[in-house]
């Protein structure tokens, strides 16, 4: 069995796999990890192998006192991945952004790829049909940009996540919804047709902590899977151990 932990910037996930199948999944703040973990492996016994991918200020000494329990796999840049990193700066590429690249090839291959993650961030990953990791883009995330609405004004309230009526908010709120989502929803859709328009056969996937929300407003039609980073987490640990 094997633990993985997705460590983001807000908060963190985790799932045991036995295969590709998952036991349990689990959701916590960043101030609970240590206490969670041990609950987790106490439930899960045969747990053997524990794989975290951080992009939080969490670092691997965190997990030290576990070694004595199962193997720690805390992923960097040195590891193994399936894909050539074309990005100019891969010592700089997140590793989240690396594991959803990684699990994109390993399930889909010989095709291009692209995966959004709507997460704190919203990140776009490209891997073309040769596995060639070439890049994508960073944005702010929803709830990051009703914050910063918020943060960043006198007079414009903090508002939680809402779908809009219409494009034409008619109201200080319905303004906002629509910026914002509306927003959002063209920004993924913009994307997706200047992909379209370069490449074909392509597939998108579509995950992060506003993957379902999203979803059903796109014009495009995505799939989304909110479980693709801890899938590719476990996918990332097996070819590791079958390539170290
Ligand atoms: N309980 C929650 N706490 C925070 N965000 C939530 C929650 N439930 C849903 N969300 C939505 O999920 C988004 C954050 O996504 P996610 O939880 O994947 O981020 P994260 O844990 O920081 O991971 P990452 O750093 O990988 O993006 C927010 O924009 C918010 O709208
Ligand atoms: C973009 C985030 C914050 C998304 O979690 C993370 O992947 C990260 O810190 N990336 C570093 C910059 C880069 O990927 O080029
Ligand atoms: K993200």
């Amino acid at each position: 069995m094997v633990l993985t932990v997705d460590i983001g910037n807000t908060r963190i996930k985790a799932a045991v796999f036995e295969g590709s199948t998952v036991l349990g999944k689990f959701v916590f703040e960043k101030n609970e990890l240590e206490k969670k973990i041990k609950k987790i492996l106490k439930k899960f016994q045969n747990c053997s192998d524990l794989v975290v991918a951080s992009v939080g200020n969490i670092e691997r000494q965190s997990f030290l006192a576990l070694e004595k329990e199962l193997n720690i796999h805390f992923l960097t840049h040195e590891d193994v991945f399936p894909f050539v990193n074309k990005y100019a700066t891969p010592k700089t590429l997140g590793i989240d952004r690396m594991v959803l690249a990684a699990g994109a090839t390993l399930q889909f291959p010989k095709q291009n790829r692209l995966v959004i993650d709507a997460g704190t961030c919203i990140t776009y990953d490209f891997i073309d049909e040769f596995d060639h990791y070439l890049g994508g883009a960073i944005s702010p995330g929803l709830r990051l940009r009703y914050e910063t609405l918020h943060n960043y004004t006198a007079k414009l309230p903090l508002l939680s996540l809402e779908a809009p009526d219409s494009y034409i908010g008619n109201s200080t709120f319905q303004a906002i919804h629509s910026g914002i989502v509306n927003g959002f929803v063209y920004e993924i859709d913009g994307f997706i047709d200047e992909y379209r328009a370069n490449y074909s056969n392509f597939i998108i996937i579509l995950t992060g902590g506003d993957a379902e929300f999203l979803a059903k407003r796109l014009k495009n039609t995505i799939f989304a899977n909110s479980n693709f980073l801890l899938e590719s987490l476990n996918q990332t640990f097996q070819y590791k151990i079958n390539n170290d």
